[in-house]
């Protein structure tokens, strides 16, 4: 195995097999008609992509989108930033290092599930600064502030991210709109619980790994959060745990399209009709990757239960309500200290 710091090394049954399977069938759903004037004169054809969107997520957890309003020179402005930064040495990049304190910037030993990921990462806020509980311990009711860290280098990092997380942003309403009425809700039913949002944006740079049989980006995990939108390059990774034969299957790259998944809130929302998705990242030895998923999260002070239009006495709640804030701040300490408490699963809250 050589010099990779046993870290890294994932228990055998999750290794992954260099052969790649190429997801046959992650729907592809075209939102032009949303930026058209179609979308409120043509009901019928809303109407067809709100059936696309419910059985992408009932069927898959994941789809992608095209035609989805992002304009491809701010999404390359901020991958080409991204590109900058991470080029820089160790010691530039660890001058917005996340630590206790500012939970926000540059971190390089991400864990999923105790195995270290092969990647290093910048995360920043939608809303700054971005109000979160102050503590993991539910008793304590004090709130406080996460301010971004921006760094020096490159000069326009700051701005091409925040022009991305507003025009990502719209698209993630949308997207939450079209879910909406898959569920047979008003469009606007989950616009309120955004309105304090604690959504970020994390940019991922997988480097090349000597060891891609026994190493992964990011290890096995669901998105905590309500619905995630992921930009990736071309070279893939991102493989998906197929619903209906739990095969891991791969997304193939489109230069034109996002990646959307449904998180593990959406699952709670939907009492289950909707499935927050396993999915994991392989790398690779000869090129780095590099990712930008936007995780849209809501107000720290939700309490995420299944919605009461979505409970009867035939579908009874499956889950009891829990702390948003207290579940992020949870998992955001247990990346520092290991706390006294286990860390937070949806499957805790589980009726
Ligand atoms: O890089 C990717 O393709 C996905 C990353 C991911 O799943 C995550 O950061 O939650
Ligand atoms: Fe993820």
């Amino acid at each position: 195995m050589g010099e990779v710091d046993p870290a890294f090394v994932q228990a055998l049954e999750h290794r992954p097999k260099l052969e790649v399977v190429e997801a046959e069938g992650i729907p592809l759903i075209d939102l032009s008609m949303l930026s058209s004037h179609n979308a409120t004169s043509d009901p019928l054809a809303l109407d067809g992509l709100v059936k696309e969107i419910g059985s992408a997520c009932r069927n898959w957890g994941f789809f992608q989108v095209i035609n989805h309003g992002v304009s491809s020179e701010k999404r390359q402005k901020i991958e080409s930033a991204s590109r900058k930064f991470f080029a820089q040495s160790l010691e530039e990049k660890r001058k917005v290092k996340r630590d206790e304190e500012r939970v926000l910037g540059y971190y390089d030993s991400e864990h999923t599930k105790n195995v270290r990921d092969w990647k290093e990462v910048f995360d920043f806020t939608v809303e700054n600064p971005t109000l979160v509980p102050a503590s993991y311990k539910p008793e304590d009711k004090e709130v406080t502030k996460w301010f971004n860290q921006w760094p020096d280098n490159p000069p326009e990092l700051r701005e091409v991210c925040e022009e991305y997380a507003k025009v990502v942003e719209k698209l993630a309403y949308k997207l939450m709109e079209l879910i909406a009425l898959s569920l047979g809700l008003p469009a606007k039913r989950f616009h309120g619980f955004f309105s304090d949002q604690t959504s970020f944006i994390r940019l991922n740079h997988y480097p090349p790994c000597p060891v891609p049989q026994l190493a992964l980006g990011v290890g096995r995990h669901k998105d905590g959060g309500a619905l995630t939108i992921l930009a990736q390059d071309d070279v893939g990774g991102l493989e998906v745990k197929r619903k209906t034969d739990g095969e891991w299957v791969r997304v193939k790259p489109n230069p034109d399209a996002y990646i959307v998944n449904v998180g593990d809130i959406i699952q709670v929302w939907s009492n289950e009709a909707y499935e927050s998705v396993e999915h994991r990242v392989m790398v690779n030895s000869e090129k780095e990757r590099f990712s930008i998923p936007f995780f849209f999260n809501p107000a720290h002070y939700t309490i995420v239960k299944p919605l009461e239009e979505l409970v009867n006495e035939q579908s009874p709640a499956r889950y009891k309500g829990y702390s948003w804030g207290n579940f992020i701040v949870t998992r955001k300490y247990s990346n520092f200290k290991k706390l006294d408490v286990e860390n937070v699963q949806i499957d805790h809250f589980r009726v």
